[in-house]
């Protein structure tokens, strides 16, 4: 059995908007799930859904408001992130051009991590940093060039690169692709995957593009206005979607097969406005946009329901207003 990498349970970020008057963001609202070794777990979700917290609160960047983050077997929920994390975890960022320091060159941005984990001798500095540029696919050129002087699509893989330096075990990718053009996106997505190939790497995948997770995840979750409402592995995901959310994401989404098109949920409207993340609804948060809801959907909040072996539901049609058979 796989080693597990990381485990989420009941992770709450909240934001404060208004002490006084008691108003938050519930941004990550009692989130949990597992990252195995060599697993590549998508999150996906609408905009504002959470996605980016999760990952920052992961990263220790965001405080959290309750739960356990245990990574390597350890509660870091809380705690200042130890060395040793920040050598085996690392974020890729959406945008590379803010991630990187513009006023150095890219030896001088990958040197860094290299020197403070102490993963060569000085010596062989230089070697180890044409190695890297070499497994993101590129040449050793790019070394003495500044980030300003260089496309989207290499600062991304300059940024690939600097969080491969550590020889982490873990990445969380935040949609890693989605301001590069097209063409862009298909390299740096075969690369991430040769590379978690090679080495047994697991990604926390952030991304809009379900099409694209269907192609590199293990397993899926989605999330919707702080909350996960549906995990799956990825077959049983496409192949048999619950949540009204999920059937209505991937009833919107381009297929190119018929076979694809077989499975894919009839197309459902999106109707509803998504609500404020200050005010969320009461009952189930997806209430206001769902083509199912029953009463008791507007009354009380679903609990997270496995309906089969690892497909997780978090609604009231597999729970309690389940229909009989
Ligand atoms: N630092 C912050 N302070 C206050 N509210 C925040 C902060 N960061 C995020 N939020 C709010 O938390 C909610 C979740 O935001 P988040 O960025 O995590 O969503 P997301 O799913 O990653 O969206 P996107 O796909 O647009 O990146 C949103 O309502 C957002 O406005």
């Amino acid at each position: 059995m796989s080693k597990t990498v990381l485990q989420v349970n009941h992770l709450k970020t909240y934001f404060t908007v208004d002490k006084r008057k008691n108003l938050f963001v519930r941004a990550v609202d009692d989130v949990s799930f597992s990252i195995d070794q060599g697993e590549i777990v998508a999150l996906v979700g609408e905009s504002g859904s959470g996605k980016s917290t999760i990952a920052y609160t992961i990263m220790g960047m965001y405080e959290t408001s309750g739960g356990e983050i245990i990574f390597d077997g350890e509660d870091i929920a809380n705690k200042k992130r130890t060395f040793d994390f920040k050598k085996k975890a690392q974020i890729v960022f959406q945008d590379p051009g803010s991630s990187l320091n513009s006023h150095q060159d890219v030896k001088e941005i990958l040197s860094l991590p290299l020197k403070v984990h102490k993963v060569v001798k000085p010596s062989q500095l230089e070697t180890k940093i044409i190695e890297t540029l070499d497994r993101v696919g590129l040449s050793e050129d790019f070394m003495y060039k500044s980030p300003t002087a260089i496309g989207g699509g290499e600062k991304q893989l300059v940024s690939i690169a600097r969080a491969l330096c550590s020889n982490p075990e873990f990445i969380i990718l935040d949609e890693p692709t989605s301001n590069l053009d097209v063409s862009i996106q298909a390299k740096i997505i075969n690369m991430l995957l040769k590379l978690h190939e090679e080495q047994s790497l697991s990604y926390l995948f952030i991304t809009h593009d379900l099409s694209l997770v269907r192609n590199i995840s293990t397993k899926v979750i989605i999330m919707y206005l702080g909350k996960i409402c549906e995990i799956a592995n990825t077959e049983e995901f496409y192949g048999n979607p619950h949540h009204p959310y999920t059937q209505m994401l991937l009833s919107a989404i381009p297929v190119v097969s018929e076979e694809e098109e077989q499975l894919k949920p009839s197309r459902i409207r999106s109707t509803g406005e998504i609500p404020s993340p200050v005010n969320i609804p009461k009952g189930c948060s997806f209430n206001t946009r769902c083509h199912r809801a029953v009463p008791l959907c507007f009354e009380e909040d679903p609990e997270m329901i496995e309906v089969t072996k690892g497909h997780f539901v978090r609604c009231h049609l597999y729970g309690k207003c389940k229909p009989e058979l």
